[in-house]
């Protein structure tokens, strides 16, 4: 198949999303040096909305209107953080994911100006997240500590950050490299303090499934063991059926021996009950079906549904 002439590619605004579709433009240039790429400017309702997303109206608040052009026509190719995208339902109907870039660092970053950790940080310190991940993570390990909910992009954080309306935030690492913020970071948590989000560090690649020579083109820039990670992580949430409020953690690795581990957490919204799960296997859905499975016998849905959505 021949390959397409021009790729529009549909990006938000913001200078994460910016900088992960320069390096999806740079990826394709090197692959097919003879695509052009455009990019199309977007703002989705999540970032319009400031208020909590639970009020939004159900997920997918970063990639509905992406979605929407796509299937439309008037983009080609949609960028989307794996961790942004709903994991109980399939891809929206029409639409394929085509690649999978290579994963960035997968862990979380403690911001704080004064250069503390989180274990030296005062009681009452105020940390900015809106993540219940995070804020679970948070209550289970640093119950002194006291979470906040913030909501914007990466950068106007910092500058609330910077303003003083809290005392610290907590950050993926990756987003935080991609607005060449790194230099802000002043602890980088393990997984085993703060689990990371299914898909943390990962960008897809969506494209219309009909468009094959699109599909083809784009997946040169698939990365296999990502894809195997985040088939994994993605069968997990499918088959936990979280909501947006789901306090669910995990990620998988792949081991010298080609196996996949898949480390998961399910926590209550205090932090008072985790759930734990680690498993290995050579085939991603069987593994993400079975951590699944294994969570579910815990109690599983019964601390996901104790928490109001
Ligand atoms: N929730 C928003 C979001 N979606 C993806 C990233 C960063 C990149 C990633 O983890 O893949 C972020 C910001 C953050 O969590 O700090």
């Amino acid at each position: 198949m021949s390959d397409p002439q021009l790729i529009r590619i549909g990006a938000r605004s913001s200078p994460m999303s910016l900088a992960q579709v320069e390096r999806v433009r740079a990826e394709l240039a090197a692959a097919h040096p003879g695509i052009a790429t455009e990019v199309v400017p977007f703002t989705t309702s999540g970032d319009r909305w400031s208020g909590a997303l639970v009020e939004l109206g159900g997920k997918g608040a970063f990639t509905r209107e992406l979605d929407q052009a796509l299937l439309a026509g008037t983009i080609d190719l949609a960028v989307h953080c794996v961790k942004d995208v709903p994991g109980d339902r399939p891809v929206p109907a029409g639409t394929v994911f085509a690649a999978y870039l290579k994963r960035d660092d997968l862990r979380d970053a403690l911001v704080h100006p004064g250069g503390l950790s989180l274990d030296r940080l005062p009681a009452g310190s105020r940390i900015g997240t809106s993540s219940v991940r995070r804020v679970a993570q948070l209550a289970q390990r640093w119950p002194e500590l006291e979470p906040v909910p913030i909501r914007g992009n990466a950068n106007s954080r910092l500058a609330k950050l910077d303003a003083g309306v809290v005392d610290a935030l907590l950050l993926a690492v990756s987003g935080l490299e991609r607005i060449g913020a790194q230099d802000r970071i002043t602890e980088i948590l393990t997984v085993e303090q703060m689990m990371p989000a299914v898909g943390s560090g990962t960008l897809a690649l969506q494209c219309r499934s009909e468009d094959e020579a699109v599909v083809e083109a784009v997946g040169a820039l698939n990365d296999a063991e990502t894809f195997r990670q985040t088939t994994a992580e993605r069968m997990l949430l499918h088959v936990l059926q979280g909501h947006c409020n789901s306090p669910i953690a995990a990620f998988a690795t792949t081991e010298h021996d080609g196996r996949l581990s898949l480390r998961a957490r399910v926590f209550s919204a205090d932090g008072k009950t985790t759930l734990d799960a680690h498993e290995w296997d050579r085939n991603a859905l069987a593994l993400g079906t079975s951590v699944a499975a294994t969570l579910l016998r815990q109690g599983a849905h019964e601390v996901i549904n104790a928490i109001p959505h």
